[in-house]
């Protein structure tokens, strides 16, 4: 896939706070980035940003050599899909129907879904192992499925960039093991930014890392960015780096 998301000069504010400042950042497809930092730093607020749904102060956002601002809604909807951190759901619907919704970019016109739709809607389904509750309402699953639904609906989708808000917050550990990998494995064709409150497993999976903080922030590989230094500066505690069969573990303390 030929895409490639850009920043230059990108400062973001919310409530009269600098949050970003002078962000200059690419992020081609075969990449999987990281968004760490504390609480507050403004990770929501950029992957809004980057989405095209919130303002930006000043520089500009380029998505294929073209602003963000540019873009035609049904044309940045094939081209990029945001998973927010909650899912709120005012009325009952299938499951299924629920993943549909990603397809409705892609139905030129309007109309019905088609069974190809349909088809990539419970592929999506099963790759987040919820195929056994496609007929289910969506108002009845726990916080977690419905989190993973989300993710379906995305997978539905298929835009060539992908952002997540927070995408294991709800998970269990074997869940949220199993969606980092599969995240990993959706970089090889996608381009993906995910924010995390997770050190260790945006070091095991993620290819690259944005790590935030007040007035400052670093962005390279996970390798170079994830070090006790700068996670010391991020996070304001310190740090302590196990390493253990090639795995890098930060214990806070
Ligand atoms: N619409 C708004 N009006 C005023 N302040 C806002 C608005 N949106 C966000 N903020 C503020 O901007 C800051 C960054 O919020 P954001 O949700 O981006 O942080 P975050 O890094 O995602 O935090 P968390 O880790 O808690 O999810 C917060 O202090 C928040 O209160």
């Amino acid at each position: 896939m030929n895409f490639e998301l850009r920043t230059e000069h990108l400062a973001l504010a919310r409530g009269g706070q600098q949050l970003i400042d002078d962000l200059n950042w690419r992020v081609p497809p075969g990449e999987f980035w990281c968004i760490l930092g504390q609480n507050g730093v403004g990770k929501t607020s950029l992957l809004y940003a980057l989405s095209g749904l919130a303002p930006i102060s000043s520089g500009s956002i380029m998505l294929d050599d073209k602003p963000l601002h540019a873009w035609p809604a049904q044309a940045l909807a094939l081209k990029r899909g945001f998973m927010p951190q909650q899912q709120l759901d005012s009325f009952p619907s299938s499951v299924l129907a629920t993943v549909l919704v990603g397809r409705t970019p892609h139905r030129l016109g309007g109309g019905w879904d088609s069974d190809a739709d349909v088809a990539q809607a419970e592929r999506a389904l099963a790759a987040v192992g919820l195929t056994h509750k496609a007929k289910m309402d969506v108002l009845t699953l726990s916080a977690g499925e419905r989190q993973r639904v989300a993710l379906a609906a995305l997978l539905a989708q298929a835009p060539a960039l992908m952002l997540l808000d927070e995408p294991v917050a709800h998970q269990d550990v074997s869940q949220q093991l199993a969606m980092m990998r599969f995240i990993r494995e959706l970089a090889g064709k996608h381009a993906v930014i995910s924010s995390c409150h997770d050190i260790d497993l945006a070091a095991r999976f993620a290819t690259h890392v944005l790590l935030l903080a007040e007035g400052r922030h670093w962005l390279g590989t996970a390798d170079e960015v994830l070090s006790v230094d700068t996670l010391q500066q991020a996070f304001d505690c310190r740090f302590e780096l196990l390493e253990s069969g090639g795995v890098r573990s930060f214990i806070p303390y």
